[in-house]
């Protein structure tokens, strides 16, 4: 699988260049879903102690083994992949449905994992997709990098978690440096968040 970079800059990619898809095996992509399986169903658990004791000696066996496949930034996997998910468990996982120059459309759905209280999706995990959303959008195929400089997220009505969502987003405008991207969350015919964001073109010092 080709890995595509998603800046029009050499040598800037949110993709690493050490590697291709095919590197990181088959059973990278679905360690990771049942990773986030077991995230919204830890989150929706009442445990009892012999398996919380279990648990935790399996965690601590695997945290060790982990320790001997650490890697610099730029050789780790974790969000730097175009694949669904983009090979992190931080954003919650979304299917990209229209990708234009100019526009991005696509769903999702929350699992218990992103609850607040009262069937809600947590507030903050809101601006946590819209950023990975409209960054993608600023940093797509042709743009040179560039990073947020502000996210201003407007709630309009509550987005429930475990049902599928719609999300929007599109270059506004473009002056100079500044692209000013906005995007738009929606349950069914009901706007549940929307967004306004500044992302900011890199000058050749930045990194
Ligand atoms: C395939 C897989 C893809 C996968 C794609 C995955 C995408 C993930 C995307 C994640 C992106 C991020 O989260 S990035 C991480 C979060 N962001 C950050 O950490 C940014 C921290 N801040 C900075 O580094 C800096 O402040 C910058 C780079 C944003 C701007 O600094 P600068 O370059 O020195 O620019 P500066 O001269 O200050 O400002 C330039 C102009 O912009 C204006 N400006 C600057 N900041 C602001 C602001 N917050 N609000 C309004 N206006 C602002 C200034 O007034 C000025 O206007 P005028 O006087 O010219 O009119």
């Amino acid at each position: 699988m080709e890995v595509a970079s998603a800046s029009a800059e050499p040598g800037r990619t949110w993709n690493s260049p050490h590697w291709t898809a095919d590197d990181i095996g088959p059973d990278f992509a679905p360690m990771l879903d049942a990773m986030r399986v077991f995230h919204h169903r830890l989150a929706g658990a009442r445990l009892p102690d012999d398996l919380t004791e279990e648990m935790r000696g399996i965690f601590e066996r695997l945290g060790e083994r982990l320790l001997e496949h650490q890697v610099p930034e730029e050789r780790q996997i974790a969000g730097r992949i175009d694949i669904p998910g983009r090979g992190q468990l931080l954003v919650p996982n979304y299917e990209l449905d229209a990708v234009e120059p100019d526009f991005l459309a696509g769903r999702l759905t929350y699992g218990r994992h992103f609850l607040g209280r009262n069937g809600a999706v947590y507030g903050g995990a809101i601006p946590l997709l819209f950023d990975s959303v409209l960054g993608r959008l600023a940093n797509g195929p042709g743009r040179p990098a560039s990073r947020t400089a502000y996210l201003h997220v407007d709630y309009r009505s509550i987005t429930p978690i475990e049902t599928e969502l719609r999300f929007t987003a599109e270059v506004a405008r473009q002056e100079g440096r500044k692209r000013f991207i906005r995007g738009t969350l929606s349950h069914g015919g009901t706007l549940c968040a929307d967004v306004d964001a500044l992302f900011l073109v890199l000058r050749p010092h930045q990194r």
